[in-house]
């Protein structure tokens, strides 16, 4: 709809993936930022396109029952949160529905059954988090923080509802604590990991420490209770006051009575409270038996291997990191699951038939990919029938397994991918449903069930 003279005025159908409001006006997909859907807004173009414009929300005229007030005063100018003026049901909802577009328009396929979404606390969930520094003398000092919306700026913050409290009350005592460093201008990232003992900032840094700048850490750490390991240029350099080399962190799973050791920078679950009921979800989903050969695709270290491991079945776990296997393999004795485990490091980017095949068969699979999804693992499995050109499919025939879960954080790639399993290799989608394990941003975390119904040719 287009408005009077200066103000246009649109009608906000969905969100997009950056959490956008959706509306179409003349012919035009508009992009706006700040709208919800199912509001009446006018808007301000800031990026025009023949086919899309990007725009901000200037006023809300009919807004929706689900926006709400923001908790953090830094939403809006952060970047780290897209939002936080929908209410927590409002965005598990939108996420639901995002991923079942997604499904739809891209894959051209719909879950017989959507599951019940995964919650969690909506506060304090960021158990890993990467913060950015920069030393910016006009805007007074050392900044810590996220990245300003759409920008490569630091954004000026002093806390963070999305960090653990005692994590979210260290950004300003940072900020004070780098100022004084001689390396202030070389420290671009803090990594954040909090683990169930100790909570460790790793700073990187592009040069080597002065020795005067080991007292000022030392003292951070001992005042806030953290530990503080340094990362230079080069191998791993831990302060001398902490010990060298060993992961200093573990996170544990009760109800599989597991325990997982790993160091600050490996990849582990950003929330923590989610990766369990997921976990748990899956292992349902899953169903293994004892008497089944699982294989746990990108498996990391182990995060979903040894829950399954736990069930009696036999897991083969494959992942590209070789630091990752090593402390896959490392978890696995710790736990007592070495004879049903095996890890194996590859690039399943690279996966062909004929490797797949040498794998072995699997009853089923467990798949957990980085954004881009896993299509060359699903293309290694035999088609079902002919190809599009009539083509039989190319030998050797990989055997797919009975059931696959996929646990994505892209509904993009999942649609994707099982457009492929179910239109060419002979699966069902039994099930898909949203994890919301990053509330208040715009990603979407999903999982879905397939159950083979065909045998390939
Ligand atoms: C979303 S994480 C999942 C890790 C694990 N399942 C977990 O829950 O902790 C994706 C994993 O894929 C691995 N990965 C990324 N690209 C890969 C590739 N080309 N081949 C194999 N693994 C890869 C990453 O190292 C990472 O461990
Ligand atoms: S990431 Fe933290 S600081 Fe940024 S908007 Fe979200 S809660 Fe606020």
């Amino acid at each position: 709809m287009r408005a009077m003279e200066n103000s246009t005025i649109a009608f906000i159908e969905s969100l997009d993936q950056e959490g956008r409001g959706v509306a179409h006006v003349d012919g035009k997909t508009i992009f706006i930022d700040g709208a919800l859907p199912s509001e009446q807004v006018t808007y301000k173009s800031h990026r025009r396109k023949s086919s899309y414009e990007v725009a901000d929300v200037v006023e809300v005229l009919q807004p929706s029952n689900l926006r709400t007030t923001p908790k953090c005063p830094h939403f809006g100018y952060c970047g780290g949160c897209a939002l936080q003026h929908l209410d927590f049901s409002g965005q598990v909802a939108a996420k639901q529905r995002l991923l079942e577009g997604n499904l739809w328009h891209i894959g051209k396929v719909k879950a017989e059954t959507m599951l019940p979404p995964i919650y969690g606390p909506a506060w304090g969930y960021r158990h890993k988090a990467r913060l950015r520094v920069r030393h910016v003398p006009k805007k007074g000092g050392v900044l810590v923080g996220f990245n300003e919306k759409a920008s490569s700026f630091v954004a000026h913050m002093d806390s963070c509802e999305v960090l653990p409290p005692h994590v979210s009350a260290l950004i300003v005592p940072l900020q004070h604590m780098i100022a004084q460093l001689s390396v202030r201008e070389r420290l671009p990232q803090i990594e954040v990991a909090v683990g169930e003992q100790a909570t460790v900032l790793v700073l990187r840094i592009l040069e080597a420490l002065r020795p005067e700048d080991g007292p000022i850490l030392k003292a951070f750490a001992d005042t806030h209770g953290v530990q503080i390991w340094t990362q230079t240029k080069g191998p791993d350099t831990v302060m001398p006051f902490y010990p060298l080399n060993g992961p200093a962190l573990t996170y544990s799973l009760p109800e599989f009575q597991l325990t997982y050791p790993f160091k600050p920078t490996e990849f582990t679950q950003v929330n923590p409270h989610i990766n369990r009921v997921m976990l748990r979800r899956a292992m349902q989903l899953l169903g293994a038996q004892p008497q089944d050969r699982i294989a746990d695709f990108f498996c990391g270290l182990g995060n979903f291997t040894l829950p399954i491991a736990r069930s009696g079945a036999t897991v083969l776990g494959m992942e590209g990191s070789a630091a990752l296997v090593a402390r896959a393999v490392e978890s696995a004795s710790l736990n007592g699951l070495a004879d049903q485990v095996e890890y194996r490091e590859a690039d399943l980017f690279k996966m062909t038939p004929e490797a797949l095949q040498s794998l072995g068969y699997f009853d089923k699979w467990l798949i957990d990919p980085p954004r881009d999804g896993a299509l060359e693992l699903i293309k290694s499995l035999a088609d079902v029938g002919r190809g599009e050109d009539g083509a039989m499919p190319v030998a050797p025939k990989v055997a797919g397994p009975e059931r696959i879960v996929y646990v994505s954080c892209n509904p993009a790639t999942l649609a994707r991918d099982a457009g492929v399993l179910v239109n060419l290799k002979g699966y069902r989608l039994l099930a898909a449903g949203v994890i919301n394990m990053f509330p208040h941003t715009s990603h979407v975390e999903s999982i879905a069930l397939f159950e083979k119904i065909q045998t390939p040719v």
